[in-house]
């Protein structure tokens, strides 16, 4: 046991920075910061729920880190993977197997290939794609279909199975339960669980806190295309005078099992961040401190990037 804390963490993100080439007007570049500053760590044996509104830039980690970020962008920062910097040639070797993603979209799927033989992918043999598919509910048949024949249900669940066939060391889902009924979506928890406490790790993307709080060990919260509060589960048990950022105490109330009250104004635009903390036009705490530079810092066990939290 010892010996395992001196371990790197499976998963280390730090300063992470992204960028987009975007044409303005004719031909005018520019860069369009989605990301900055971004930290996450994941270890051996833990769930990492990330939660944030839309477009605050959790699938573009998942990009980042497997290595398939679109053409036009470009990354800065340090990615590790147990301790080794994810180069692009450890990525293209990492990926599908030791690092396997489970996407947000069911058009990652091949539409001319037929789904069994995706899901096997290079090293899974029919008897392991079987023994998936009985697991998510997935009528053997289902092996010769080609993706169009599938349904809206039937393409989650595959997308699941090829993420679980690969006996990964990380795996990164993004917003795996949309579309899956109740028990399916109980069994991927339940999968993921299972890999984690086999001492794996699990990076769970999700909109739904109900979810996260259930599984994930921390939970990171994202705003804006960075991390502005990570924290144990049991904070956001707790309550919120145990959480630390005032968008995630904000995020807290909102949830209906509380007080259920909506948070006033809207994220801002990557091409529109304020300087500084990019949550100080909604904040009631904000001081001119607040436009300077904000770094994340360790308050109460867990991490917060705010001047003001204690
Ligand atoms: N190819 C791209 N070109 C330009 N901007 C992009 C591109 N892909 C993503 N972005 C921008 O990056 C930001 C983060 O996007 P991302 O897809 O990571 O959000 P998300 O948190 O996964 O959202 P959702 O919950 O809707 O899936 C958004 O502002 C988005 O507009
Ligand atoms: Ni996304």
């Amino acid at each position: 046991m010892s010996q395992n804390k001196a371990k790197p963490p499976v998963l280390e993100v730090n300063d992470l920075s992204i960028c987009f080439r975007m044409y303005d007007r004719g031909l005018n570049q520019k860069e369009l910061k989605v990301i900055s500053s971004l930290d996450i760590a994941i270890k051996a044996g833990e769930i990492l729920a990330v939660v944030g509104s839309s477009g605050s830039g959790k699938s573009l980690l998942a990009h980042a880190v497997l290595g398939i970020l679109p053409h036009n962008s470009s990354y800065s920062g340090s990615m590790k993977y147990c301790g080794q910097e994810l180069t692009p040639r450890l990525q293209k070797k990492l990926r599908g197997q030791e690092i396997a993603l489970v996407p947000q979209s069911v058009g990652y799927l091949d539409p001319m290939m037929r789904v069994g033989k995706q899901v096997r992918g290079i090293h899974g043999t029919e008897k392991q794609q079987q023994e998936v598919f009985r697991r998510f509910n997935l009528a053997p048949e289902t092996a010769r279909k080609y993706p169009f024949q599938l349904s809206g249900g039937m393409a989650r669940r595959v997308l699941v199975s090829t993420a679980v066939i690969t006996d990964a060391h990380l795996i990164i889902a993004d917003e795996p339960t949309p579309g899956l009924n109740p028990e399916v979506a109980e069994e991927t928890m339940r999968y993921f669980r299972e890999i984690s406490d086999a001492g794996n790790a699990v990076m769970l993307i999700t909109h739904d806190i109900d979810l996260a709080l259930r599984i994930a060990d921390k939970i990171a919260v994202f705003y804006a295309g960075t991390t502005i509060e990570i924290a144990p589960v049991q904070d956001f048990i707790a309550g919120k005078e145990q959480l630390r950022h005032p968008y995630t105490k904000a995020l807290w109330d909102a949830l209906p099992q509380n007080n259920f009250v909506p948070i006033s104004g809207l994220q801002p635009y990557a091409g529109s961040l304020p300087s500084g903390c990019p949550f100080a036009p909604r904040c009631q705490y904000r001081t001119d401190d607040c436009s300077g530079s904000v770094e994340m810092r360790e308050v109460r066990g867990g991490e917060v990037r705010c001047k003001h939290a204690t």
